[in-house]
């Protein structure tokens, strides 16, 4: 259902899932869905195998061989002398043998020279906006993570730093507000929420043609290594944020960090330490046990995501997703990318309807977040995003009516099943409002 319009959609939801499944366990979508030829992952930093087995394979650091890397939980080393002379390690705070076995287990998977970890994806961006000075300008996109945005405005705010947003789509568009001052210009590629895709390579190439020192920093939290990897196309820093497919069962906090360059690497090491934001010793073996399972976990949420994305297309919904061809930078997007990713989102027309398919949905849980084996629904002008004003919000086209779909690994059978009565009570009850008790009456606490 595209914005704007009244009519429910059909009610034999049911059975429009199963005729869509049908068609799409024999991959029989016109070739509409399936990448012609996803962008190629470049092996490098000493990676002998295929992504997803050397997400499992870590070399052993630990003196009895032990399969799962310790968890050194010290805060302290001792040393042999008091002259500086001793072990690897003094303090927890400026580095711990876990976090350090995590950070080169991702800096393979990243294809960085370094990586390093942080207690969140925020922390993340507060370590590379540490770089910036007052009077330095920043380029950055009008659709964020709310929390991006939050910190953005703060620093322009409080922080003396110039921030332009625009639509980071449009390579001309950045290309008109760099400048000399421009120190950052910072991407998020897919956006979160609206899921529009930057050219990374074109943005990074007139960047850094306009300003040699200008840093372009790309939040890949949408997709994560395994999809796609920013450092290959052109960027000088890729964060994200751990918390989502990274570590996988939101179980934990965490923000990764990875360059190429050793001088930026040791000044982004110095904020880390300086201001003692680094991961715990045992967030970083949880982290590290969760990356282990991305490949089988992204490959099965993206199937999933798939078959809801086609599956809500062809009721008539205007989706985001890159999976699909209606995406209007699908070729982009499988220039740069291996894979869609698992978040999704749709359209109404009624900000009322959106809110009680989320609220009639049970399988899939009313909060934020994303990446994680459960799925989950929510409205992120009142959640994820409600910290952009409403006003700025409109200015930006972000649609309030808007749901996104973060796709998990339950059985998309189910996953369908569920979504499609949400949907087909919630657009029943806006037309027949009299009617209140045919399908909200179980809460989601009933499951
Ligand atoms: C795209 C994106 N970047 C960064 C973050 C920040 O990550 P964290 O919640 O781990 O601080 C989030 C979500 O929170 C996000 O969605
Ligand atoms: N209350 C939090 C909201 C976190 S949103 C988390 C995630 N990035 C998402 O997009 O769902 C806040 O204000 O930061």
């Amino acid at each position: 259902m595209s914005s704007g319009s009244s009519s429910p959609p059909p009610d034999s939801f049911k059975d429009k899932v199963n005729s869509v499944g049908k068609a799409f366990r024999g991959l029989d979508l016109d070739g509409h869905d399936l990448p012609p030829s996803p962008a190629p992952s470049s092996p490098r930093n000493g990676r002998k195998y295929a992504l997803a087995t050397e997400l499992v394979y870590t070399e052993s650091t630990d003196q009895y061989n032990a399969s799962s890397v310790p968890i050194y939980q010290s805060a302290t080393f001792k040393q042999e002398s008091a002259t500086g002379g001793g072990g690897e390690y003094d303090y927890t705070r400026s580095g711990n043998p876990t976090r350090t076995h995590l950070e080169r287990h991702l800096a393979k998977i990243m294809n960085a020279s370094r990586a390093l970890v942080v207690s969140s994806g925020m922390g993340a961006l507060d370590v590379i906006t540490r770089l910036l000075r007052p009077g330095d300008e920043v380029v950055t996109g009008d659709d964020l993570y709310g929390g991006t945005n939050r910190l953005l405005k703060y620093l322009a705010t409080n922080g003396g730093i110039i921030v332009h947003h625009v639509d980071t789509t449009d390579p001309e568009a950045v290309r008109k507000v760099l400048s000399p001052k421009t120190a950052m210009v910072l991407l998020e590629s897919p956006t979160n929420p609206l899921i529009k895709i930057a050219d990374i390579p074109r943005v990074s190439s007139i960047t850094h043609a306009a300003n040699p020192s200008a840093i372009v920093a790309v939040d890949n939290t949408m997709l994560s290594p395994l999809l796609q990897n920013p450092l290959d196309l052109g960027a000088d820093i890729v964060y994200e944020s751990g918390t989502k497919y990274l570590s996988g069962h939101h179980d934990l906090m965490a923000g990764v960090l990875a360059v190429n360059d050793p001088a930026l690497g040791e000044k982004l090491y110095f904020t880390i330490n300086a201001s003692g934001v680094g991961l715990s010793p045992f967030d970083s073996w949880l982290l590290l046990r969760g990356v282990k399972t991305l490949g089988v976990r992204m490959e099965k949420q993206q199937s999933n995501a798939q078959r809801i994305a086609v599956f809500l297309e062809s009721h008539g919904f205007k989706v985001r997703y890159p999976g699909l061809r209606s995406h209007p930078q699908y070729d982009l997007h499988w220039s740069m990318a291996r894979g869609a990713g698992a978040v999704l989102s749709f359209e109404t027309g009624d900000v009322n309807v959106s809110e009680r398919i989320v609220e009639s949905a049970k399988l899939w849980a009313i909060s934020v977040s994303f990446g994680c084996v459960n799925s989950l629904i929510s409205m992120p002008c009142r959640m994820s995003h409600a910290s952009i004003d409403a006003k700025t919000r409109a200015e930006r086209a972000l649609p309030e009516d808007i749901i996104r779909l973060c796709v998990g690994i339950e059985d998309v059978e189910d996953l369908l099943d569920d979504l499609s009565r949400a949907v087909s009570y919630s657009f029943f009850q806006r037309r027949f409002g009299w009617v209140t008790d045919l399908y909200g009456s179980s809460s989601k606490q009933a499951l």
